[in-house]
């Protein structure tokens, strides 16, 4: 198992990007207006908005794919981004197993592609068609990807897309254990308002601008949001935040919270009422029931 880093005093990190005043003018149209970002070491932001209300456009000005028509944006020098982008366009026709995806974008060695699918819990997967990933499994190799170049920045536009729900939990808790080994920032769009992982540090709600910001707590609260998607999605919005009380092994068994081992789930087996971590990576992969 990966050992733990504590993660960074936020207060005193060391930002990595900043956007001030940031907007981005297209066809005719401005797609994104007055945006004020930051994202340091070890801290997690998570852009929530409908859809096309410019959350990708912000998230690419931030790394530099797109350039701001307006405004500023500044990132540390030398900075390591890590990016899963919403699409990724392959040929799903053409045979390509797990291992030859993360070199497709860049060269690594057989041993950075082993650590890093280890990290994000799919390394029993190396040799696996792409094309018979289940969605939970195909974004943790896209995420193992983005870990390859060892980034201070991990920026991840609706990591959860195409993943159930116990899914969607379990990949956040991998982000946020990704950000307690590494100490690196996130960057997090998500689409779906109705869970906002409880590490969040900041919230930033956009609609073409800032709607609101905040602990996702004061954002679920705050008038504008709830202006703009109505009291039933504000309802819905949780902050999850919870402990297993098992934890799943590489080979397939399962490793109770009294030590024990079975083969599977306990039918009583939960996620919310264990007194103990969840650990993933290492010889143990996470929860994704
Ligand atoms: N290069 C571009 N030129 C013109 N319009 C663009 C460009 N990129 C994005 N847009 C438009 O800008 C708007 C915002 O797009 P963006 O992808 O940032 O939204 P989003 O909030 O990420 O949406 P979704 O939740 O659907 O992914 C959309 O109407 C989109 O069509």
């Amino acid at each position: 198992m990966l050992k733990k880093h504590t993660p960074p005093e936020h207060g005193s990190s060391e930002t990595l990007v900043e956007m001030h005043n940031a907007g981005v003018f297209r066809a005719g149209r401005w797609l994104v207006r007055g945006v004020d970002l930051t994202v340091k070491r070890g801290e997690i932001v998570t852009l929530i908005g409908p859809n096309g209300s410019g959350k990708s456009t912000t998230a690419k000005t931030a790394i530099g794919v797109m350039q701001p028509t307006e405004g500023h944006v500044h990132r540390l020098k030398k900075l390591r981004i890590g990016y899963v982008p919403q699409k990724v366009s392959l040929d799903w026709t053409l045979p390509l197993n797990v291992e030859r995806l993360m070199t497709l974008t860049a060269p690594a060695s057989q041993a950075e592609i082993r650590t890093a699918l280890e990290a994000a819990g799919v390394g029993h997967l190396a040799g696996r068609q792409v094309a018979a990933l289940s969605g939970g499994e195909f974004q943790r190799s896209l995420l193992a990807r983005a870990l390859l170049r060892k980034p201070d920045l991990l920026v991840l536009d609706e990591p959860v897309q195409g993943v159930d729900f116990t899914g969607e939990v379990a990949l956040y808790e991998l982000i946020r254990d990704i950000r307690d080994r590494t100490g690196c920032g996130i960057l997090m769009i998500s689409h779906d308002l109705h869970i906002v992982m409880a590490d969040t540090d900041t919230v930033i709600c956009l609609n073409g601008h800032v709607c609101c910001r905040g602990a996702p707590q004061s954002v679920m609260e705050s008038p504008e949001y709830n202006r703009l998607f109505g009291a039933r999605a504000a309802q819905s919005l949780a902050v999850y935040s919870h402990h297993h009380d098992h934890t799943h092994l590489a080979d397939g068994r399962v490793r109770h919270a009294d030590g024990t081992i079975t083969e599977h789930c306990h039918p009583e087996d939960g996620h919310h009422h264990g007194d103990h971590d969840h650990h993933t990576g290492g010889e143990e992969k996470p929860d994704a029931r």
